[in-house]
């Protein structure tokens, strides 16, 4: 990794879009793992060709529960989970075998795990209410199968995705800290108002708690506006000495209820590049992009961030 950056690729699950995917479907990406793996793969190579040092899997909405209401079995839901981490493995070292010369590095492998907003499929990753029934214990049983298979299947780290309130940040430290997992993490946030977590808890608490957990190694923001970044790493700086990921969207918006993305009402006027190395600048040592960017997106990134020719 150069000049103390890595860059994290883009949106995935948008980008099997654009490579003819139907992903209109409580699975959202996660079902191209039963039905189109090989374009799972073809996006990681993208991402891998513009210079991404980190490829995030394609279990970010993949869960035991949401395979069994598809009619399937267990184990085949775990086999879909073990394969998200196998098809960016594989197409790491494939790509590293052609391809290691002076400016590409050898990749990482994150394994996505999505809130369990990104589960319930109705957009409420970006808002965190998960009604008055949820609770700490709830949310680690949720979230510890698909861990641990995860985990087995070898990725090089953890990626928390879209995390949304503090319930359920404190619940995936416990997790980690119970499951005694080896290797490092990151829990990347949503806000919606650029200043708050989606639920609108302050950052703080939710940081203080974080601070006093050594399984997660690294925090930041992802899937939020690009125009909230600045500030926001500015916030974190002042709330933690862990590493800061940031890899926002293209700035528009989901409309969970619709299940469409809408033109953000002002666009700022830097492009993501520029804007991506304000963000290191401002002390960010992980940018990438998260939905609606792109390989374009990630390419020019590792142009300026990497020197990438
Ligand atoms: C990050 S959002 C665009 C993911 C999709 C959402 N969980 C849904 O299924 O509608
Ligand atoms: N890693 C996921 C995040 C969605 S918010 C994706 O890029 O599709
Ligand atoms: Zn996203």
């Amino acid at each position: 990794m150069n000049c103390g950056v890595a860059v994290i690729d883009g949106g995935l699950a948008t980008q099997l879009e654009a490579l003819g995917a139907d992903i209109n479907d409580p699975l959202w990406s996660a079902r191209c793992l039963i039905s189109d793996p090989h374009l799972i793969k073809q996006v990681h190579l993208q991402y891998l060709e513009a210079g991404a040092d980190i490829l995030v899997t394609s279990s970010y909405q993949a869960t035991i529960p949401g395979f069994l209401s598809k009619g399937l079995s267990i184990e085949e839901g775990e086999l879909l989970l073990q394969q998200s981490v196998k098809l960016a493995l594989e197409a790491r070292d494939n790509f590293w075998k052609l391809n290691a010369d002076n400016y590409y590095s050898r990749a990482l492998v994150a394994a996505s795990i999505g809130s369990y907003g990104a589960y319930l499929a109705d957009g409420s990753e970006y808002s965190g209410h998960y009604g008055p029934d949820m609770n700490l214990e709830k949310l680690k049983e949720f979230h510890r199968r698909r861990l641990q298979v995860l985990v087995d299947a070898g990725p090089d780290l953890l990626a928390f995705e879209t995390i949304p309130n503090k319930l359920e940040a404190q619940a995936l430290a416990v997790l980690l800290d119970e499951e005694n997992i080896q290797i490092p993490s990151w829990i990347c946030f949503s806000s919606v108002d650029g200043e708050h977590m989606s639920s609108g808890e302050d950052f703080k608490e939710c940081l203080d708690i974080l601070n006093r957990n050594e399984k997660v190694n690294i925090v930041g923001i992802n899937c939020s506006s690009p125009q909230f970044i600045e500030n926001l790493i500015l916030k974190f700086k002042k709330l933690t000495n862990k590493l800061l990921a940031v890899y926002p969207n293209s700035g528009e918006v989901w409309d969970g209820r619709a299940k469409r993305w809408l033109q953000p009402e002002c666009v700022g006027e830097k492009s993501f590049d520029l804007l991506a190395k304000r963000w290191h600048e401002c002390g960010a040592s992980l940018i990438g992009g998260c939905c609606r960017t792109t390989p374009c997106t990630i390419r020019s990134i590792s142009k300026l961030l990497k020197n990438m020719p």
